[in-house]
């Protein structure tokens, strides 16, 4: 499956030109408010009609201004979740679900009673939309979207109305979804680099509607020219590490190809793979592998790019065996420690910095 949107508009003085393509998993549009992101998904739900260009899915043609083809929105057979929930308040919960389900004449890729436990919500069905928390009800916005058997999953900053907890309860859901039973493409808007980092396969980097990056989540993370798009202090290379064990004091240890680290609030089970963002401004360089530390998080790594930054610090890109990390230092440490590619040094990593919220499936 592929989506390839390739478009054109202009609202005033705001111009969008965007082309990527999203395959399976989860593609996230990333960008700050106003980068275009919904003007993006608008245009490929088919409520925006953009100026020029064309999207198309797998072998067929959703718009081409050329030809003036525009199919309408229902015919499109995709899936909007928005930031607001959304659901009809006269109807209960099974009622809003069976909604979803209603207009289909796909096959169902999962019953109601399926769709149902994945999201938690066999004890909610009951019950009406206003007396659901937040978060409750964007689960029952997705399940009525997943529902309707769609072809793909457009969800514009589903969590950004919740607080933390309330995102970290339904996040595992989003990556049950990228994992398990549905296996549906997903385009997934957001402003917030913790939910892309955790969820995305594939990131494209919207600013002032132009595409300033794209590619698989990993290389987009790891590259040290993306940091002022994602925001210094957000930056941070994703990994993959093998949870090993939980030690009685709560530290576990997660093997990476070239050394272990020891990090709180791991809540995976032993042998199974976790994601985890380690941002790039907690990541101190040592030349030396250093004695004496609380840390016991030092990795080898070597130096592949040093990326000057507009102001007083520079990006880092390392690797470490297979991974990859990115560092934020000032230029003076680039200076006086004459960091340069192809170097080898040691990375530090503090247990505490890595947020359990940053650690996901
Ligand atoms: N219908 C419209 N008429 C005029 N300008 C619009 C319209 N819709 C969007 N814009 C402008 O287009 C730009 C991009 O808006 P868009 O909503 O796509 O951004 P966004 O990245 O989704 O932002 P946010 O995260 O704040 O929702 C903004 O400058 C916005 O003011």
């Amino acid at each position: 499956m592929s989506l390839i949107v390739d478009i054109q508009h202009r609202f005033g003085d705001f111009d969008l030109t965007v082309a990527f393509e999203a395959g399976p998993g989860i593609t996230a549009l990333f960008g700050r408010s106003g980068a275009g992101k919904t003007t993006v998904v608008n245009a490929v739900a088919g409520l925006l009609t953009p100026d020029q260009g064309r999207v198309r899915f797998d072998d067929q043609t959703l718009f081409d201004s050329t030809t003036g083809q525009d199919l309408p929105a229902d015919k499109r057979h995709f899936g909007y979740v928005f930031q607001d929930a959304r659901l009809f308040p006269h109807l209960t919960v099974r009622q809003n679900l069976e909604f979803g389900a209603k207009y289909t004449q796909n096959a169902p890729v999962a019953s109601l009673d399926e769709t149902a436990d994945l999201l938690g919500l066999q004890g909610l069905l009951a019950r009406a939309p206003n007396t659901l928390s937040g978060g409750e009800k964007q689960r029952v916005a997705l399940g009525r979207a997943l529902l309707s058997q769609p072809r793909m999953l457009l969800m514009d900053e589903p969590l950004a109305s919740l607080d933390g907890p309330r995102k970290q309860d339904i996040l595992p859901f989003l990556e049950q979804l990228r994992d398990g039973l549905f296996t549906i493409p997903i385009l997934y808007v957001s402003h917030a680099v913790d939910e892309v980092a955790r969820l995305a396969d594939r990131l494209v980097l919207l600013q002032d509607g132009q595409v300033r990056a794209q590619g698989p989540l990993f290389d987009v993370m790891a590259d040290p020219a993306a940091v002022p798009l994602l925001g210094v202090r957000e930056a941070g290379a994703v990994l993959e590490a093998e949870v090993c064990a939980h030690a009685d004091d709560g530290l576990s240890t997660l093997r990476l190809s070239a050394g272990n680290l020891e990090l709180p609030g791991v809540q995976a089970a032993v042998g199974s793979t976790v994601r985890l963002r380690v941002l790039a401004q907690d990541v101190i360089l040592s030349l030396d592998r250093p004695d004496g530390l609380s840390s016991v998080n030092i990795l080898p790594v070597k130096i592949d790019q040093v990326h000057p930054g507009d102001g007083p610090g520079a990006a880092i890109a390392l690797s470490s065996g297979t991974d990859r990390l990115l560092a934020r230092v000032t230029a003076r440490a680039v200076k006086e420690m004459r960091l340069h590619q192809g170097m080898h040094c040691f990375a530090i990593i503090k247990a505490t910095t890595v947020a359990p919220g940053s650690i996901g499936r």
